[in-house]
């Protein structure tokens, strides 16, 4: 295919859809996310921040809103996916006489990771195997037949669609009391998230990288005669080794044919608007409309904007206008890339498989390759050296309790499986507005509430604001460690937040250092989890520099605990 600088721009403007009508009207500087509304627990709201309003609720088609005439469905739980309708969890882990629900007896160690227009995303440990696992709960019962078919299909084209290296990996779905559970791999954040963290302005080289893994994910997809109709950036999850990795196929369309053409579907919807491909408001669907999708989310990723979803911006870039003020910045590669990507022509955009044959894309592909494999490869050796670091601890306290001052309990960094379960932190406040408390106490509120690691990057827009904001004194936290392989991850995928364990003093840091705040009277403030009882649970409290608390608390003293303290106060 050649490349095309001047895309025809057809003379009619496309019709809106009638929920544009407040959408912003051009492009603008990416700005850094707003505060977490407590009290909401959404992101506060603003015009400018159109890119973390949820877009709006799919039409529910076909089904009944009044509820009371579609049998609720009350048995305990019922598998959605076969894998777990073949090897359901052993009588030991779940026991259907007992009282409370398949969740509560299967997985623990809550904390909510995130919200989405269709349900809530928590982080849990399995009961079975005892690892880690994030599992989305759909916010609503269903309604109706037609939705709870929907949703029974989204989980079966998941399970279909794995392994690859970049579909998140689908692990089980169920259906309880009304509602679907799907369980999936645990990734470190999205990438719309991750993207927000990172320093504002162009950043093409990370650009390249998400095309690249994208590119790959949507190959897999339409090779299978599927099409994703809602990647965007929030769709995309990233893991610590900082691999992208598709998710969310709420909207995924299987086409009937095997040559994948575009075709006019009764039941398929359209996804975000600013990520939408202008044939779709023609209920024209094929795998064109993804390329359309990457093609704005790339745009929006390598520029550090916000893409508009209404108004002459949309209207622009559906008719292949790229705003040049901000891609004039990228290399001719990426801009040509973009352009073909961006047809307003569904017959013009290359295919996927077209677009991994470029030259330019095939050479970014290897380096990415190799990125990836040296950056995984050095997470297992982490994580690895950790555990044999674990152990020599433990076989060092084990000698030492046969010595004779060696009675007392010798602190031991803690095990890698303790790490990972405690990096997960929730807010209780977060997990309380169940809409019914009893019916729906799957998730009750942990004693020892979390903070999740998506939860950082509220945290961080703390230091942002000009006011100290004090921290509840009730936010108690347990003994909270991140496992190595998730600190390096954190570089590696250049998240800009990373916690540094020091054996019972814990310091959430950006980029690195303290997370500072300045208090009215321009003293210097950290953030600290420190230990604050002898039972060691870690409380979040602002302290000034110089404070002598977590002096106080490092009790009780001997060999390792000092040399802890003194690279924690080296440290400040
Ligand atoms: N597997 C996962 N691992 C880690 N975090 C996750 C995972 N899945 C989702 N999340 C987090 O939960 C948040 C909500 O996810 P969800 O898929 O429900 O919503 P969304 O995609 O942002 O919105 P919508 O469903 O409206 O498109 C995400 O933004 C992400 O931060």
């Amino acid at each position: 295919m050649s490349v095309t600088v001047e895309t025809p721009v057809s003379s009619l403007p496309l019709p809106l859809p009638a929920h544009f009508s407040h959408a912003e009207q051009s492009f603008s500087l990416k700005k850094r996310r707003l505060p977490f509304s407590s009290s909401s627990g959404s992101p506060c709201s603003s015009p400018s921040r159109l890119s973390h309003s949820l877009p709006p609720l799919p039409p529910s088609k076909g089904c009944n809103s009044v509820s009371r005439f579609f049998p609720q469905h009350q048995s305990p739980w019922t598998p959605l996916s076969t894998s777990l309708a073949k090897s359901p969890p052993p009588d030991s882990v779940y026991d259907p006489q007992k009282q409370p629900s398949f969740f509560r007896q299967c997985f623990s160690d809550l904390g909510l990771l995130g919200r989405g227009s269709f349900g809530e995303v928590y982080k849990v440990r399995s009961n079975i195997d005892g690892l880690l696992y994030a599992v989305k709960r759909s916010a609503q019962r269903f309604r109706g037949n037609s939705e709870r078919n929907r949703c029974v299909r989204e989980a079966r084209n998941h399970e279909q669609l794995c392994p690859h290296p970049h579909i998140l990996d689908f692990v089980a779905a169920w259906e309880e009391r009304g509602r679907l559970y799907i369980q999936t791999e645990l990734c470190s954040t999205s990438l719309l998230l991750h993207a927000e963290n990172k320093r504002p302005g162009p950043d093409e080289a990370a650009a390249w990288a998400y095309l690249c893994d994208l590119l790959s994910a949507l190959h897999h997809l339409h090779s299978r005669g599927f099409v994703h109709l809602d990647l965007k950036p929030a769709n995309v999850l990233i893991t610590n080794s900082g691999r992208l990795k598709l998710g969310d196929f709420g909207l995924l369309l299987q086409l009937q044919q095997t040559n994948m053409e575009e075709k006019k579907m009764e039941e398929a919807q359209e996804g975000d608007p600013r990520y939408m491909a202008p044939e779709l408001l023609s209920g024209i669907y094929g795998p064109a409309a993804d390329v359309f999708s990457l093609g704005v989310s790339i745009l929006e990723l390598a520029c550090s904007i916000e893409v508009p979803n209404g108004g002459d911006g949309w209207q622009k870039l559906r008719r292949g206008f790229l705003p040049s003020e901000f891609t004039n910045s990228l290399s001719h590669e990426l801009q040509a890339v973009l352009r073909m990507m961006l047809a307003p022509e569904p017959s013009q955009r290359p295919t996927v498989s077209e677009l991994l044959a470029f030259p330019s894309v095939r050479k970014q592909r290897w380096k990415r390759i190799i990125y990836l494999t040296i950056a995984e490869a050095m997470l297992t050796l982490t994580s690895l050296c950790q555990k044999v670091y674990c152990v020599g601890c433990r076989l060092l306290s084990f000698c030492m309790s046969f010595l004779p001052w060696g009675s007392k309990p010798v602190p031991c960094t803690p095990s890698k499986e303790s790490c990972d379960r405690d990096l997960t932190l929730s807010v209780s406040c977060l997990l309380t507005d169940s809409e019914s408390p009893e019916d729906d106490a799957v998730f009750l509120p942990p004693t020892d509430p979390e903070i999740s690691p998506t939860f950082l990057h509220r945290v961080r827009s703390v230091e942002s604001t000009s006011t100290p904001r004090p921290l509840s004194p009730s936010v108690v936290h347990t003994p909270t460690h991140s496992s190595v392989g998730d600190w390096s991850s954190s570089h590696l995928a250049s998240t800009p937040s990373s916690i540094h364990s020091k054996g019972s003093c814990l310091t959430l840091t950006p980029s690195g250092s303290p997370l500072h705040h300045r208090s009215a009277h321009g003293s210097r403030r950290s953030l600290h989890l420190s230990s604050t009882t002898s039972s060691n649970p870690l409380t979040l409290r602002w302290m000034e520099k110089g404070d002598d608390v977590t002096r106080s608390t490092l009790e009780p003293k001997n060999l390792l605990s000092l040399f802890e303290e003194t690279s924690l106060q080296g440290e400040l």
